[in-house]
């Protein structure tokens, strides 16, 4: 084991990596629950065989099956967690030797990302610490928007004074609109005019928005860009439209970072494979141009934090010794505005924290969409053999050799960004970012993995990005209902993590790997536990191993050991008691809905019978009443399907346990797993007994989808009887 490591470029450490120190408690207690889950199956094999409630055995013992697989994935990632530390001010290069980096922001609705918002990620990029003619930013624009590109133009504008401002004032907060908000700094004269001025843009742009389109002889005041916005003509949609590129700033004149706005090709007729496609196109575009050996993608709602991020990246990416084979730096994704307990777990800290850690030690950490600096090379095939696109102009290696605004640049990057022009190439199978998941990003990343890339996962005490978050129930679920169908089309494919990926990844990271892919069968487990054990509580019949058996210590030392080694974990990666309770009230929410249904889109979806796609998530936080909600920690649950296998469960549960109560007295021996079981369930249902009965608000449970619940739940509760009589 790499124990206190250190790799070194001259005598100057640039990184160090200690394995966590929670790693041989945690291996012991794996053993420790190992043998529980071999005795478990032992028992439950030993019931069937006896049992005359076959069918319950059953279930129990499928759930059971699932639980130990999903567990077995968690653990595999909690047997070698490293912790890494890099020495970004050991990196001593003349700025005239910094490799060319190019950055990607996606936008995709003008409606849900805010063009305000687009552009601030832009000019916090464009002003990271990092010599301003090495950095060249592209932004793709999947929803074909006028308002974007003006935005976007003003951000140009903007960007002469605010990159000067920034780096004469060493100012931190580099995305504009966070820094004007701030009121942590005293504001000077200069500071003050910058500050008129960012709100003179922000006016502009959204007035831009509230009005819907451009209108060019009013808004743009350059000749340069007068002609550009009649290409939005009638016949123009976010889904049937030429290509447009524009540069919008470029760095041959000036000391500046380039800024382009690509707006690729679309048509009904030819799928565009959502941002893996955006990203694929961005690809290409930026090989003609600038073709920069290091590429960071964002999401665009995911500002820079901390202007020196490139050179925690470059700690690793430029180390001679390590950086063979090395494919991609990932930052963890971090929110802003998420409420104080984060009631909507929102903070995603298993994700993004805590499992990290743990494929860290392995081959690295799996890619999450956002916050990652790749290393071009790792597009184009194997560490050892390069596959070429079909031009060297789109290859790692090119050297471009004409300045951007080239005619026949221009007009082979227009080429490139059609929507034509993947067909027959390998872009989206052996070349890019891969097609054919939700999840273009965890299926790149393990596909990269595969190949015999590594990666790193990078997470410097100060956030290197910050993003938005859904602030509604309904979203959240929405959002976790897209990746696990996502999830699933890697699961049914023959990319499978555990077939496709054993031979190349090891036991241990194919298992990492299968810790995403098999989230959706929580449901499985959720479903049984959440109502099995209930119908028997209300008929009388003990479905788990009663208070006399010695059997009932062992579910009762797998749940509680279960649980506390998933509370350490929380709080070891910096979470507290109540944020920890309410994320595993969210696993729970989340198995019950989104997890659930995703089979069923999921099944739609591969027959055809369903064109649901990549829903995007809204950034725009407009509804101030939500909003309200949402900071008083108040569920907003709203209208939607997804609400009612929870409610159902959540109607069940607290009949269940009021009838066990009320005949606590009657029962021959107190079925102790099951009311204990019932009693969990209902105080993690609170806030929707809430939302069913007492509120009144917007943000309640709609009386239809209770309504319909109730029934359900009263046409379940009778059919139990024929199932345990
Ligand atoms: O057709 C599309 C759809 C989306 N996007 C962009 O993709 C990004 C992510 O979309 P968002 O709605 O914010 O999805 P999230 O669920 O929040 O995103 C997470 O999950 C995605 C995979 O489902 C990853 O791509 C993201 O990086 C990751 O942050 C945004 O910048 C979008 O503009 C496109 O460019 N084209
Ligand atoms: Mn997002």
């Amino acid at each position: 084991m790499e124990r206190h490591n250190k790799h070194s470029v001259g005598d100057t450490t640039l990184h160090t990596c200690h394995p966590c120190r929670r790693t041989i408690p945690y291996r012991i207690y794996a053993l420790v629950h190992t043998c529980g889950i071999i005795a478990l199956m032992y028992h439950h094999v030993h019931s069937l065989l006896t049992s005359n409630t076959p069918l319950i055995t059953c279930l129990f013992l499928l759930s059971d099956i699932v639980l130990a697989i999903l567990w077995a994935t968690t653990t595999s990632l909690r047997l070698k967690p490293v912790r890494r530390t890099e020495y970004p001010e050991n990196y001593a290069v003349k700025p005239e030797d910094f490799p060319k980096l190019d950055v990607f922001i996606c936008t995709a609705d003008p409606y849900k990302e805010p063009p305000i918002m687009v552009a601030n990620t832009a000019l916090s990029v464009m002003a990271y610490d990092y010599p301003s003619d090495k950095i060249s930013v592209y932004v793709s624009d999947d929803g074909g928007s006028s308002l974007t590109l003006f935005a976007l133009m003003e951000a140009a504008e903007f960007s002469k004074h605010w990159l000067p401002f920034c780096k004469r004032n060493n100012i931190q907060d580099r995305s504009p609109e966070v820094y004007f908000s701030s009121s942590s700094h005293s504001w000077t004269k200069e500071a003050e005019s910058i500050k008129t001025m960012y709100e003179n843009m922000k006016k502009r742009v959204e007035h831009v928005v509230d009005s819907g389109k451009v209108d060019s002889d009013q808004s743009i005041k350059s000749d340069q860009f007068r002609g550009v916005f009649d290409l939005w003509d009638h016949k123009f949609t976010p889904h049937d439209h030429p290509t447009i590129i524009k540069v919008l700033q470029h760095n041959e004149t000036e000391i500046i970072p380039n800024l382009v706005y690509v707006s690729r090709e679309k048509s009904r007729v030819s799928p565009h494979h959502y941002k893996a496609g955006a990203l694929n196109t961005l690809l290409r575009v930026s090989s003609l141009m600038t073709n920069s050996p290091i590429i960071l993608t964002l999401d665009c709602d995911m500002y820079s934090n901390n202007p020196t991020t490139p050179l925690h990246a470059l700690c690793y990416l430029s180390d001679p010794t390590i950086n063979f084979g090395l494919g991609f730096v990932q930052f963890p994704q971090r929110f802003k505005g998420i409420n104080k307990n984060d009631i909507y777990g929102s903070e995603l800290r298993r994700p993004f924290d805590i499992n990290m850690v743990g494929y860290d030690g392995l081959m690295g950490p799996v890619h999450v969409g956002t916050g990652c600096f790749f290393n071009r090379r790792a597009f184009y095939g194997p560490p050892t053999s390069l596959v070429m696109p079909e031009i060297d102009e789109l290859g790692p290696n090119w050297i471009p050799n004409k300045p951007i605004m080239a005619q026949d640049v221009l007009a082979l990057a227009h080429d490139a960004a059609g929507c034509n022009y993947e067909r027959h190439t390998n872009w989206g199978s052996k070349i890019g970012f891969r097609y054919g998941s939700l999840v273009e990003d965890y299926y790149t990343g393990f596909m990269l993995h595969c190949e015999g890339w590594r990666s790193i996962y990078c997470s410097p005490k100060k956030a290197a990005f910050y993003g938005d978050s859904p602030k509604c129930l309904a979203d959240v679920l929405v959002q976790q209902l897209r990746w696990s169908v996502g999830l699933l089309e890697v699961t049914f494919s023959r990319y499978n993590p555990i077939t496709y990926g054993f031979k190349p990844l090891g036991l241990l990271m194919s298992l990492g790997y299968c810790h995403y892919a098999f989230w959706p069968f929580w449901s499985i487990p959720l479903t049984v536990y959440g109502l099995l054990p209930q119908l028997g509580l209300i008929y009388g019949v003990s479905v788990l191993p009663k208070a006399s058996e010695p059997w009932i210590w062992l579910n009762i030392i797998l749940f509680f050991g279960g649980y506390a080694v998933d509370l350490s974990d929380f709080l070891l990666e910096g979470g507290t008691y109540r944020k920890w309770w309410n994320d595993q009230r969210m696993w729970m929410i989340k198995g019950l809905s989104s997890f659930f249904f995703s089979f069923t889109e999921f099944t739609l979806k591969t027959l055809n019978l369903s064109t649901q796609g990549f829903n995007v998530t809204s950034k725009a936080n407009d509804d101030n009443k939500r909003l309200k909600r949402y900071e008083q920690e108040i569920f907003d649950f709203g209208p939607s399907f997804l609400f009612f296998p929870m409610t159902i469960v959540a109607i069940v549960n607290l009949i269940a346990l009021m009838w066990g109560i009320s005949n606590l007295f009657t029962w021959e021996e107190v079925p102790v797993l099951e009311l204990m079981l019932a009693g969990f369930a209902v105080v993690n249902c609170l806030p929707v007994y809430e939302a069913m009965m007492l509120r009144k608000d917007d943000g309640k449970l709609p009386k239809r989808t209770c309504f319909l619940a109730g029934i359900l739940a009263f046409v379940l509760i009778p059919s139990g009887f024929f199932f345990l009589k």
